[in-house]
């Protein structure tokens, strides 16, 4: 690693400049070769410090509040926020306070700002983490806070920003079995089935990764499938396939799997996680909707969405978004549920699933899909699974899964799933 910390904070800080002011999404800079000039060491902690300057910004924003009469350019705030992170994490301050300094001495347009950033930092080293500890949880930004506490109240939220503070745990569906991988792993097996592990490191260097003996994989992303039941022999198809999670628990219960995905690049992920864990299924590079096979037993559609259900994971996503797109995510959804319903046999079931937090993007897709298709009704005996608590079964007979929900075990990402049976 650079001994000065310069490179990883200037990375860190010009990703939280794409993220706040281009609205890009990290894994999209990531995969794009953000990181690609750091040594391994320094790409880690790039991508932890913007990561947590991301979790914490709200709070950050309010520390440094009382020292600034107005807010100062994108290229400060960032830099200052990310100095608020690395002080109140316990840096050592003259470094920290250095780097932002020159960072922000480096861009022309704000070089005069160095004594300000200076100063600032000083007076938060002098706070320290106990002035971090004592600021309320950070809130989401009012965009997406509105229609979340319209949609759960204001309690339920506190509790997702909670969680969504916290972060995740590593998450591991097992091939075969649970207890073994628990065993191998560390970890534990939580009331579902999913394998939970804490304080993960590196998942390539977990025991059973190069043998294929699990996949990661969220809890709340493996319970949809699960309501399938027994698929084996069955002729299945999962329209939104990559990166293929879903798809591998399908093909691992002896499914006759077809994954179908828009793009190339995501499928050939599939391909390759198809292989490490040694499952089969046949892939399709194609546009959902002009996939026209039909007769399957059942359908999986993991449709796009506003991914709201998975900050936790992903805490760019409310500061990349602004919740424009989200109009046009949920047209795609209803007429995707339209199109994949044309390719089931009569009889099969459709599981329709978002990882979002949005009832427009779940409940309401759901209740809408059953005014516009007479005979189409949804199963609800098929969610009584064990671990899935009756309490989340919504009016419409759907799943409700949130952020806020087991608390006690490290919570889960947010999704919506509803199992939907065509008439005969
Ligand atoms: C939520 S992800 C699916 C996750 C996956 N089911 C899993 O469990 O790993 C949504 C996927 O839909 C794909 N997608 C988006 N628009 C599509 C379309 N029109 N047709 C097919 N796939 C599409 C994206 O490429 C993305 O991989």
């Amino acid at each position: 690693m650079n001994q000065t910390g310069l490179p990883a904070r200037r990375t860190a800080h010009h990703l939280l400049m794409q993220i706040t002011t281009e609205g890009r999404l990290m894994a999209e800079l990531i995969a794009g070769g953000a990181l690609n000039q750091l040594a391994n060491d320094d790409r880690a902690r790039a991508q932890r410090l913007a990561t947590d300057a991301l979790r914490g910004l709200d709070r950050a924003d309010r520390m440094l509040k009382p020292y600034l009469k107005k807010t100062p350019p994108d290229h400060v705030m960032n830099a200052l926020r990310l100095g608020v992170i690395e002080l109140c994490g316990g840096e050592a301050a003259h470094g920290v306070v250095n780097a932002y300094v020159e960072i922000v001495g480096r861009n022309k347009r704000t070089q005069a700002m160095k004594g300000l950033t200076n100063a600032v930092l000083r007076k938060i080293a002098a706070e320290g983490p106990e002035g971090w500890e004592k600021r309320a949880v950070p809130l989401t930004p009012g965009w997406l806070r509105q229609p979340l506490v319209a949609a759960w109240g204001r309690e339920a939220v506190v509790g997702m920003e909670a969680a969504h503070f916290s972060g995740a745990p590593l998450d591991l569906t097992a091939k075969t079995d649970a207890d073994a991988v628990a065993k191998a792993t560390g970890g534990t097996v939580l009331p579902t089935g999913s394998v939970r592990v804490t304080n993960a490191g590196q998942v390539t260097s977990l025991p059973g990764y190069d043998a294929g003996e699990w996949w990661v994989q969220d809890a709340a992303a493996a319970i949809p499938v699960k309501l399938l039941g027994d698929v084996k022999g069955r002729k299945v198809l999962d329209l939104c396939a990559a990166p293929g999670g879903k798809a591998m628990q399908l093909a691992a219960a002896g499914a006759d799997v077809t994954a179908v995905d828009l793009s190339e690049r995501r499928m050939e992920r599939v391909q390759e996680n198809l292989t490490r864990v040694g499952l089969k299924a046949r892939t399709v590079v194609s546009d959902a909707f002009a996939f026209e096979e039909t007769g399957f037993d059942a359908i999986l559609l993991d449709a796009p969405c506003s991914a709201t259900g998975t900050i936790r994971r992903h805490p760019d996503l409310p500061y990349a978004k602004d919740g424009s797109e989200f109009g046009a995510l949920i047209d795609q959804q209803e007429t995707m549920i339209d199109h994949a319903l044309g390719l089931l046999k009569p009889g099969g079931r459709l599981v329709f699933c978002t990882c979002s937090l949005l009832p427009d993007e779940g409940e309401v897709q759901v209740e809408e899909a059953l005014s516009r298709h007479s005979g189409l009704t949804v199963d609800t005996d098929v969610l009584r699974i064990p671990g899935v608590d009756p309490e989340w079964i919504t009016q419409e007979g759907g799943l409700r899964l949130r952020p806020d929900y087991w608390s006690d075990l490290g919570g889960m990402d947010g999704f919506y799933v509803a199992v939907l049976q065509k008439a005969e």
